[in-house]
């Protein structure tokens, strides 16, 4: 045989046969992690080596072997962790090899070829390393700083923050823990934030080339983090040193700043939950801040948990992972747990703040009981009056109502019609400004109608509300209100909606920070992560569907959510004080005693946590158990059910070892069961043990693919989803 061999992972389509790994060869031997261009079919596509073969390899016939096209050698090839990540990632979530590869790397990877793969390296290369050094060179040579006036001597050195003693003793305990996971468990504005940063500051000081990933859940949280790490650390990395790794940015962008952070030209790396699949040179330390947030679970194509994907990074390289939040996850809660006479401890150690910096305190509860008021109460009146006080006195408010657009359903009077949307089960919702019904699902969007397509009538009006209507509302009753500077109250709405162009969400927050608004009303979008000074008041105003969803994880969100709402307001204690008035969270419900708003009355966290760790554990959850969830999609809802049904009797048959240990539940439609057109089925399988469920799930996946083969022409798709946050 003339040449070598090797096995490459290429994205081949996810129903497709081919195994995980097709091999090529060539003139010499390619080490695994080197980038390839091969054919496939008709295309030439990018490829990884993942693995070099004998040349003799037995039953291979050599002439049916295509040659690699081209070899990207430009840079070093992609590191032997990585490929572990990868490997360990595509086998966990149940995806193929490839997939897998093809999704952590940037796609316009996808289109270079050699040669302008080499020439956009060199650029790269070129940038010379120099600023890359362990103390601040610039503040050193007395030189200005990139974030000070033009001609100012730098104080980024200078404008660390003295810690309080808590910060302390908390960035204490995260250095003695060396390469372990720790939860860093702080209520909101206990300054988590600075502890990262000192504890980021050793790491670079400590070594010249060790990188540093944050990951936050939210593309809306980088610029705030970004203009943060630069302040702080651009005399450190260069005011080019942080690579930035999330979906908003162009192709080619996300390829240099993924090549920079592969080649260890940026040493700090703020992303969303893509990020973590980057390739570094060095990683010395991983922050995952907000580390309970839903959004770190990725939600289409493999459907990886960014933060668990950290803690086996950490533990991988044998490097740091810490986890910050006021509202923990209750599996990372659990996972730190102390060790007790009949348990032992969870594998992650755990470090508290429970006072906020300044000594400020904790927004109040007011609980106003909606059975009280006029059944199509949307403010009521208690609370009117509490934010018009607060903005009189130059405070601002913060709504919130986990739901967009004006009104989620249009209804006739007359006879009872619905805005439905065609393809899904699912209503289209009122969007005003625009004019339009639209459906939240599949995207679906008709003009208002002015007569009911079914009956003709006049007599349409909208039926409950979203943020839109409760925004036209508030500025109704609180808009014409003169303010001490003479100005008019201003409400603004940020949502999905109201930042869907680029740059309308930095402006609308930009506008908070400043003062311009009063009023901001909003989704969840909100109620995360921002630093806001000046909130006095947050309300929710209608959070009590939640109480009732069938969804075992919505007490747990519910619960996050108000407590980080709650945390936007009252965050600068000296302010406070002067203005007197203490911080209150507002929450309007029909259920005033539910022991939920009794735990958030008492801002107790670690008590509500206790509750329903405890319910948990009697009901077989998680996390005493672990979860994958069976979906599949077809032109019926028989056809779905029938689909898994099919595949859970040919296991039962096949009577595995690991099956003993895995309850498989039966087919359900999903909640909302009917999206573009596909009726939606879904099975749960369930486990003690990670293991058994992993065993499982990997002899499960022929029979997928064969009980594919088999049914019927027409629409029919399946995934698995381990680990799945929604039920
Ligand atoms: N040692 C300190 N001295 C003075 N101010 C500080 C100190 N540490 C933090 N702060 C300030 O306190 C505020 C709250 O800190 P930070 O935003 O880090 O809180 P957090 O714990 O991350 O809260 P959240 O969970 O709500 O995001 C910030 O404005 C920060 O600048
Ligand atoms: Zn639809």
């Amino acid at each position: 045989m003339s040449g070598f061999l090797a096995s490459v992972a290429v994205d081949v389509p996810f129903h497709s046969a081919i195994g995980q790994l097709l091999t090529y060869r060539h003139t010499q031997q390619l080490v695994p992690g080197t980038l390839v261009r091969v054919p496939l079919g008709h295309r030439q596509v990018l490829g990884v080596v993942w693995a070099e073969q004998q040349a003799t390899a037995a039953g291979l016939d050599e002439e049916a072997v295509k040659p690699v096209s081209e070899v990207l050698d430009a840079t070093v090839p992609l590191r032997a962790d990585w490929l572990a990540l990868i490997d360990f990632a595509a086998r966990y979530y149940q995806r193929a090899l490839g997939e897998v590869a093809m999704t952590a790397l940037p796609s316009a990877l996808q289109d270079q070829t050699a040669t302008q793969w080499a020439k956009r390296v060199a650029k790269v290369l070129a940038v010379p390393k120099a600023r890359a050094g362990r103390r601040p060179a610039q503040a050193q040579q007395g030189q200005a700083c990139v974030s000070a006036p033009v001609g100012a001597p730098c104080r980024a050195a200078l404008r660390k923050p003295v810690l309080t003693a808590q910060q302390q003793a908390a960035l204490q305990a995260l250095q003695s823990a060396g390469a372990a996971t720790t939860l860093l468990h702080g209520v909101t504005g206990s300054g988590k934030t600075e502890v990262f940063l000192q504890l980021a500051e050793q790491v670079l000081q400590a070594s010249d080339d060790a990188q540093i990933l944050f990951l936050v859940p939210e593309i809306n949280l980088t610029p705030q983090w970004q203009a943060l790490l630069l302040e702080r650390f651009a005399p450190w990395v260069g005011a080019d040193g942080v690579a930035v790794l999330h979906s908003g940015l162009t192709p080619v962008q996300r390829l240099n700043e993924w090549l920079a952070v592969h080649q260890g030209r940026k040493r700090l790396v703020l992303g969303t939950r893509m990020a973590v699949l980057a390739s570094f040179a060095r990683l010395a330390l991983i922050v995952v801040d907000e580390e309970h947030d839903a959004s770190y679970k990725q939600q289409d194509g493999p459907r990886y948990h960014a933060r668990d994907l950290a803690v086996w990074r950490g533990r991988q390289l044998g490097v740091p992972v810490v986890l910050g939040s006021a509202t923990p996850s209750l599996e990372s809660w659990y996972n730190s747990r102390p060790a007790t006479a009949e348990e032992a401890g969870g594998g992650y150690r755990r470090v508290t703040m429970p006072e906020r910096v300044g000594g400020g305190s904790l927004a109040a509860l007011r609980i106003v009981d909606m059975r009280n008021h006029p059944r199509d109460t949307v403010l009521a009146a208690p609370l009117l009056a509490a934010m018009r006080a607060r903005i009189e006195a130059g405070e601002q408010c913060m709504v919130l109502l986990n739901r967009r657009g004006y009104a989620p359903v249009l209804r006739c009077g007359a006879c009872g019609w619905k805005s439905d949307c065609p393809h899904c089960s699912a209503h289209q919702v009122v969007h005003k400004a625009e004019r339009s019904l639209r459906c939240h699902h599949c995207g679906w969007g008709t003009p208002i109608p002015r007569h009911c397509p079914k009956c003709g009538s006049t007599d349409l009006a909208p039926l409950g509300r979203g943020t839109e209507q409760l925004q036209e509302l508030l500025q109704e009753q609180l808009g014409t209100l003169a303010l001490r500077d003479g100005r008019l109250a201003q409400v603004l709405r940020i949502d999905a909606d109201s930042t869907r162009h680029k740059g309308a969400l930095e402006a609308h927050l930009a506008q908070v920070h400043r003062g311009d608004v009063d009023i901001v009303v909003g989704t969840q979008m909100i109620a995360k992560g921002h630093d806001f000074r000046r909130i006095g008041l947050v309300a929710a105003v209608q959070p009590d569907g939640a109480l009732y969803a069938s969804d075992f994880r919505a007490p747990e969100r519910l619960f996050a959510l108000l407590m980080q709402a709650a945390g936007r307001a009252g965050r600068d204690a000296a302010y406070m004080q002067q203005g007197g008035e203490q911080a209150q969270l507002w929450v309007q419900t029909h259920e005033p005693q539910h022991p939920l708003y009794a735990a958030l009355a008492r801002q107790d966290y670690p008590g509500f946590a206790a509750v329903q760790l405890q319910e948990r554990r009697q009901a077989g959850l998680p996390p005493y158990t672990y979860q994958a969830m069976l979906r599949a999609d077809a032109r019926t809802q028989q056809a779905a059910q029938a689909f898994l049904r099919q595949v859970a009797d040919a296991a039962r048959a096949a009577q595995w070892p690991a099956a003993r240990w895995v309850t498989v539940y039966a087919p359900v439609p999903l909640p909302v069961q009917r999206v573009a057109n596909a009726e939606r089925a879904q099975l749960l399988l369930e486990s003690t043990s990670r293991k058994a469920l992993q065993a499982y799930l990997a002899a499960l996946h022929p029979l997928l693919q064969q009980a594919r083969a088999n049914a019927p022409k027409g629409l029919l798709r399946w995934l698995v989803d381990v680990d799945p946050l929604t039920i």
